[in-house]
């Protein structure tokens, strides 16, 4: 299927057409956007209105594919959530980044090392769709996560108003808490959700996981996304619950994750190892967009953008804490 979208107010300010896919893993679903091959640069207030899932295209999130920035890289993988804040990391974003890659022609690779701006990961393309994603080893230190707390501890309590709830805080490359409930089909996801995103505890907002634990090899999983609100999955996030489970003793390191948009396998094996995740991608449409003419070209000489606020350093270090651009 293929689409054509107008986003210039009017004939006057029509800029240049950009080329998009429509992606989605497990429906978190994504524009996904090749800029080695087409001029591309957005600003946070037109990615909020490009996300809109009324007046916009609707996306959970915006993924870029850029040219490497390091030598032993293929690309350089750029993420910006719905509200148009940039961020460190999106693991059903990176499944479908890979296929994406493959789809364009970009790469004939199977193996694709990707830049994110907390560090490489390695993308493994499996058959029909299937990609497994190496997500990295998950920060547990709090300063890293970043998460307000004087030690490391594997489950903190935190004051939520008048209540004070338990959880664990992990970084995939993105920060993350992760409580236990007894049912996520009940869990205090509308309510809890927002208010600990933006938790003065979590200095960066956070990404907060909702986990049934069914049994040592099988976990449900609700999220409330930092920057998106709560999806139909999460890849990160079902990292993220599964590291936490298996610091509280309740999880094995091969654990199935059941979300609302389906199913993720998520390995571990213990610290100091990277959290594996395997899961499916699936490509929904081609479109076009005609951008508003004041879009400013890419700046092609920079290596630091300052266009998305993101804070985010272009070289690649894995210690500096990217801020995230607040809306
Ligand atoms: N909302 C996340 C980014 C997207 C993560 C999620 N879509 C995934 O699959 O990991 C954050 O602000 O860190």
């Amino acid at each position: 299927m293929s689409g054509e979208a107008d986003m210039s107010q009017s004939r006057r300010s029509q800029g240049p057409m950009l080329n998009f896919t429509k992606m989605h893993g497990l429906g978190n679903d994504f524009m996904v956007v090749d800029a080695i091959s087409q001029p591309f640069r957005l600003r946070p207030e037109m990615i909020r209105e490009l996300a809109d899932r009324n007046f916009g295209i609707g996306f959970d999130q915006l993924l870029v594919v850029e040219p490497p920035g390091l030598p032993d890289v293929d690309f350089r993988y750029r993420i910006f959530n719905s509200d148009g804040s940039e961020v460190e990391q999106c693991g059903n974003g990176a499944r479908c980044f890979a296929r994406f890659v493959r789809d364009q022609r970009l790469t004939n690779k199977k193996v694709i090392r990707v830049q994110t701006a907390k560090g490489v990961i390695e993308l493994r393309v499996g058959r029909a769709g299937m990609v497994t994603v190496d997500m990295g080893v998950p920060e547990l230190n709090p300063p890293a996560i970043p998460f307000a707390a004087d030690r490391r501890k594997d489950v903190y309590t935190v004051e939520l108003g008048g209540d004070t709830v338990e959880l664990s805080a992990v970084s995939m490359g993105n920060p993350h808490g992760v409580l236990l409930v007894d049912d996520v089909d009940t869990a205090p996801v509308g309510e809890y959700g927002p208010r600990l995103e933006n938790h003065p505890r979590f200095p960066a907002r956070a990404n907060i996981g909702f986990l049934q634990i069914v049994d040592r090899t099988h976990v449900r999983l609700r999220v409330f996304e930092r920057g998106s609100g709560e999806t139909m999955a999460c890849g990160s996030g079902a990292c993220a619950a599964v590291v936490a489970g298996c610091l509280r003793g309740l999880l094995d390191n091969r654990v199935d994750v059941e979300l609302k948009g389906g199913r993720l396998v998520i390995e571990w094996q213990g610290e100091g190892a990277p959290v594996m995740m395997e899961g499916p991608t699936a490509s929904v449409f081609e479109g076009q967009l005609r951008l508003p003419a004041d879009q400013p070209p890419r700046r092609r000489k920079s290596t630091r953008h300052s266009d998305a606020k993101s804070g985010t350093n272009r070289q690649n270090n894995r210690h500096r804490q990217p801020a995230t651009s607040r809306p």
